[in-house]
């Protein structure tokens, strides 16, 4: 619990263990102005021209891995209420912090520091999550730890649904008949996470989360109006811009594979500042554990070879888990070639 940074960071200089060494500290792209070229899609425009929505997506899919989306069905209310209520929730007293804290991994709810598991980490990330399951939603709620179960709930609900929306548009991009991605299994459980990186005394020299690619089919991200999040593209980080009520979309590793390489999940990480708290919460849609995924058969002729085996998703998680610094690797097993 006294390991949780915003217990203890106020008026501290940087301590050795949240120090990363140069290859991974952010130096001096700490500060690079958040950027335009990720593209900002309105999903207004679905309904007169759902061609061309599928095309901008399946375009930056390709080229950023990244999307922002604007006009997309969830309220600016019940955005800017979930905000406050993850911002109000990192900002508890540090009694009902305690009741929240687990090192336990297994553990479905919790709140903790660093990645997965703070004592088996070098190097810390400048961090706190709080994890909740939010899809099925019945299943879950009773873990909740505020008293603000309705807005997190209609923001759960709402957030999956549009996540079954980008899906689909993202399968007709494809060419895969229709639910294929919105399937019982492939998409059948969802995570959130909500992140706080308080402010920071040497940005430069530490991160709120190292680069990772995520293990999961896609993933809504509400950052806020902080920056912090940036894109590793062609060599560089772009940092994505920070619109207050639009939502960053990433693919994982999971549509990677069953799009058979076509689509991919590109490198990103978070990093942190010295002036101000930041919070953002993401949900990752995923795949149930028992789930068996492989390529798309749709995608798969005599030009375009299966590039990944069959496997189960459990499987997979574990190993990425190991291997989450390295996402090339975390692959690496489920190629049908080497
Ligand atoms: O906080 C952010 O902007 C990044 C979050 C992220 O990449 C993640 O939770 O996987
Ligand atoms: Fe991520």
């Amino acid at each position: 619990m006294d390991k949780l940074v915003s217990i203890w960071s106020k008026d501290q200089s940087l301590p050795e263990n949240y120090i990363f060494p140069p290859e991974n500290r952010p130096g001096k792209f700490v500060d690079v102005p958040p950027s335009d070229t990720i593209p900002v899609i309105d999903l207004s425009k679905t309904v007169d021209n759902r061609n061309d929505t599928i095309q901008q997506i399946l375009q930056t899919s390709k080229e950023f891995g990244f999307f922002q989306v604007i006009n997309h069905g969830v309220s600016e209310k019940l955005i800017n209420d979930s905000m406050s209520m993850f911002e109000e929730l990192h900002g508890m007293s540090v009694e009902d912090k305690a009741s929240l804290f687990s090192e336990n991994e297994s553990k479905s709810c919790r709140l903790y520091t660093g990645a997965l598991n703070y004592d088996s980490e070098d190097i810390h990330y400048w961090r706190e999550n709080l994890k909740h399951p939010c899809y099925p939603l019945q299943e879950s709620m009773q873990h909740w730890p505020q008293n603000q179960p309705d807005t997190v709930g209609k923001y759960s609900v709402e957030v999956n649904k549009l996540g079954s929306v980008i899906l689909e548009l993202i399968c007709e991009g494809l060419g895969l008949e229709a639910g294929y991605l919105g399937d019982d299994k492939l998409s059948g459980s969802a995570l959130m996470s909500v992140n706080h990186y308080p402010p920071c005394p040497n940005p430069s020299l530490t991160l709120g989360l190292l680069k990772h690619c995520d293990p999961n089919l896609i993933t809504i991200l509400l950052q806020g109006d902080v920056s912090g999040l940036q894109v590793f593209k062609d060599g560089q980080w772009i940092s994505v811009h920070p619109l207050p009520s639009a939502f960053v979309v990433n693919l994982g590793l999971v549509l990677q594979i069953i799009s058979n390489d076509k689509l991919k999940s590109v490198k990103h990480r978070a990093v942190t500042n010295s002036k101000k708290a930041r919070t953002s919460a993401a949900i990752f849609i995923t795949p149930t554990s028992d789930s068996i995924l492989e390529p798309a058969k749709a995608l798969i002729d005599a030009s375009n070879p299966q590039i990944y085996k069959a496997f189960e998703y459990k499987d997979f998680l574990n190993n990425y888990i190991i291997m989450a610094d390295n996402p090339e690797k975390s692959l690496q097993p489920y190629k049908l070639k080497a």
